[in-house]
């Protein structure tokens, strides 16, 4: 389990704790809890709803890998400093402090609202959890008390504690208020103004310090508790100094306090008198913070991720799903990246103890120039050898990336101790990574290998298929072709059977009602009978032709005998039909239509014409054109009745 950063996003009333971390199972069932020591923990106004809350049960079907976590709070209030701690929670309700987000957070409570101070303070806690460990938290209650007695001995010491006191040694050392009143001094100067250090006149002589009157001591302890509310850390009761048998809940929240104080403590001395935040300004550290995503939201909230490992953080993140397929080859860059990413951790490890790197070894001098610190903070780092030459597998690498890896295990880095386990922990997930990501993409091979093989088969199957149906279309074709040939030849040499040339007879309806007809009969065989009525007994006559059409006959009639030799026009065939008979006959009305020209009744000439355009223009693949001449025979004189000049009307044209 690693938390790797949070965000602190305020916005008017509102703070929203996000905390992201990483889990690696191992373990069946944990919960993460995210506790929140307030100032009015126990007063009046107890906690804000989101105040305490269990946030992410993992599963145990994910059994496998890692998985990340991300959880929130919203923190209503307008001005608050608190000490948040993430923990984890196994069955049992045993639990493992993960670390400790110091808050010191001051919001303007005016019509604006506007954010005036956001500080924010991260304590790693190591863990070194086992399951089903009973004294889980007892040891993690005794190592916060070491802590506090630690920093109270930093501070204001010597205390004349062992290294690891009782809760017992711990409350008789501050029972009297004089380490707490002095310590929060040193931090707020005037904190407390009056400390009962002496036996006031009157009262009993005793030789112990820690036996003051209780009434002297309590006004130490009573001054105390104000000072620390004034700075709205967690408190706690003097009473809980007073009980000779302790419990668990009353140090602890002595030791809280304790703990906040020293938060405080280290928050004030980074800030400088400007206010503002002091950070190491190297170029790396920059960049480690830049990578942990240190971000001006648009609104105008400053959002302020800071990335943690806790020191026995063996567990790292392995790289998100949505990683590894973004990375499924990774690049020299990304190497490259994950190396800087590598130096700048172990930068910010350094950071983290800065300060007992600068007691230690760090001169007056070296302090003093920015240049020389960073590499006096580099050597220092270097020097702890570790052993990346662990990280070198058996098998050379072929690979571009196993390049990259022997470079990094190559690396001057290899030196340096705080390196080795976050370098053998990169490099294990990263070919951990790199095998997941070979055997997927082994499969996907075999994956588009079968597909492609299917497609290939599918298309030459249609290939197949289409080529015999083209080839039935070709010889379709083909032999539609014939068909038409055959066709035509056989139309055309129907119209010869049946004459090439037809003569047809019409007879002209009567003009005169009570005249009497010359036409006796009319044979369907295209034979007529005429006689002169005004001699019936006069021998009748009988004339054959290929038609007759009676009086009745209408246009069309006549038409449909002659339509079919237009289409042997239009095939090549020389075709000519012409009226022939006396003046009056019928002539113009059988080839024209009637007289007047009303467009009703057209006669042969209208319909021949509509009829050759239609055929010529339904066979696109042959051009024709049409000329068109009309001619008038009369007294056997031929007169072109479309010339314009009226001399050139006479045959011969010219
Ligand atoms: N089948 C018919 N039905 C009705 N009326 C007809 C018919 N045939 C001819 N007529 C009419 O008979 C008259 C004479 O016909 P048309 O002018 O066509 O004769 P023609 O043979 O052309 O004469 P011409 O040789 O003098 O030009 C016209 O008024 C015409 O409308």
């Amino acid at each position: 389990m690693s938390v790797e950063g949070f965000n602190v996003e305020t916005n008017y009333s509102l703070v929203t704790v996000t905390v992201k971390g990483t889990k690696k199972f191992g373990l069946k069932s944990y919960m993460l809890e995210f506790d929140c020591i307030w100032p009015e923990r126990r007063g009046p106004h107890l906690s804000p709803p989101g105040f305490r809350v269990k946030f992410v049960k993992f599963r145990p079907d994910h059994a496998l890998g890692a998985q990340n976590f991300s959880f929130n709070v919203t923190i209503p209030n307008l001005e608050f400093r608190a000490s948040l701690s993430l923990s984890l929670l196994t069955r049992g309700a045993h639990t493992a402090s993960l670390c400790t987000i110091s808050l010191f957070l001051s919001l303007s409570s005016g019509e604006e609202s506007s954010i005036r101070k956001e500080r924010i303070k991260m304590e790693p806690k190591g863990v070194s959890f086992r399951e089903g460990c009973l004294s889980r938290k007892a040891e993690e209650t005794a190592l916060r008390r070491y802590e506090a007695a630690a920093w109270l001995d930093s501070m204001v010491g010597p205390l004349n504690l062992p290294q690891n006191p009782s809760e017992q040694e711990f409350v008789s050392c501050l029972r009297n208020g004089l380490i707490l009143c002095n310590a929060i001094n040193k931090i707020k100067p005037g904190s407390v103004p009056k400390i009962v250090s002496k036996p006031l006149m009157g009262s009993p002589a005793n030789d112990n310090q820690n036996s003051l009157p209780a009434y002297q001591y309590f006004e130490n302890i009573r001054n105390f508790l104000v000072a620390v509310e004034e700075l709205k850390l967690p408190t706690f009761e003097a009473s809980d100094l007073e009980r000779e048998k302790l419990d668990t809940g009353s140090v602890t929240r002595i030791v809280d306090c304790i703990l906040a104080l020293k938060s405080y403590q280290q928050w004030m001395e980074g800030i400088d008198y400007n206010g503002s935040l002091k950070c190491i300004k190297s170029p790396l550290f920059k960049l480690s913070v830049s990578r942990a995503q240190c971000q001006m939201t648009p609104s105008g909230s400053f959002v302020q991720r800071r990335r943690l490992d806790l020191p026995s953080g063996t567990e790292r993140k392995k790289p998100s799903e949505s990683e590894n397929k973004k990375t499924e080859v990774p690049t020299f860059a990304e190497v490259e990246d994950e190396v800087v990413r590598i130096i700048c951790q172990c930068l910010v490890n350094a950071k983290e103890n800065f300060n007992q790197i600068l007691a230690t070894n760090v001169t007056s001098q070296e302090r003093e120039d920015p240049v020389k610190l960073f590499n006096k903070i580099i050597i220092n780092c270097l020097e702890k050898k570790n052993n990346v030459d662990n990280l070198k597998p058996s098998a050379p690498f072929s690979s571009i990336e196993g390049k990259v890896l022997n470079d990094i295990a190559s690396s001057p880095l290899k030196k340096d101790h705080n390196t080795s386990e976050i370098d053998r922990s990169v490099s294990i997930n990263f070919l951990e990574a790199q095998e997941s990501e070979i055997r997927e993409l082994k499969l996907m091979l075999e994956s588009v290998k079968s597909e492609y093989s299917a497609l290939h088969n599918q298309i030459q199957d249609d290939y197949a298929t289409l080529v015999h149906e083209v080839q039935g279309l070709t010889t379709a074709a083909s032999r539609y072709n014939q068909a038409v040939k055959e066709n035509m030849n056989l139309y055309n040499m129907l119209q010869e059977l049946r004459g090439n040339i037809r003569v047809f007879c019409r007879i002209r309806p009567l003009f005169d009602s009570t005249s009497r007809s010359t036409i006796d009969y009319i044979g369907e065989d295209g034979s007529v009978m005429v006689f002169d009525p005004l001699k019936p007994q006069s021998t009748r006559k009988v004339f054959q032709f290929n038609k007759v059409f009676g009086p009745k006959a209408t246009q069309g009639d006549v038409y449909k005998e002659t339509q079919s030799l237009i289409r042997s026009v239009v095939d090549g065939y020389n075709v000519c039909i012409f009226a022939y008979g006396q003046t009056g006959s019928g002539k113009t009305h059988t080839m024209y239509g009637p007289s007047g020209g009303s467009g009703q009744d057209n006669g042969i000439n209208y319909m021949a014409l509509n009829d050759l355009f239609h055929i010529s223009g339904a066979r696109e693949n042959v051009k024709y054109q049409i000329n068109v001449q009309m001619v008038e025979i009369y007294n056997e004189q031929v007169r072109d009745l479309l010339a314009e000049d009226s001399s050139a009307t006479r045959y011969p044209f010219l």
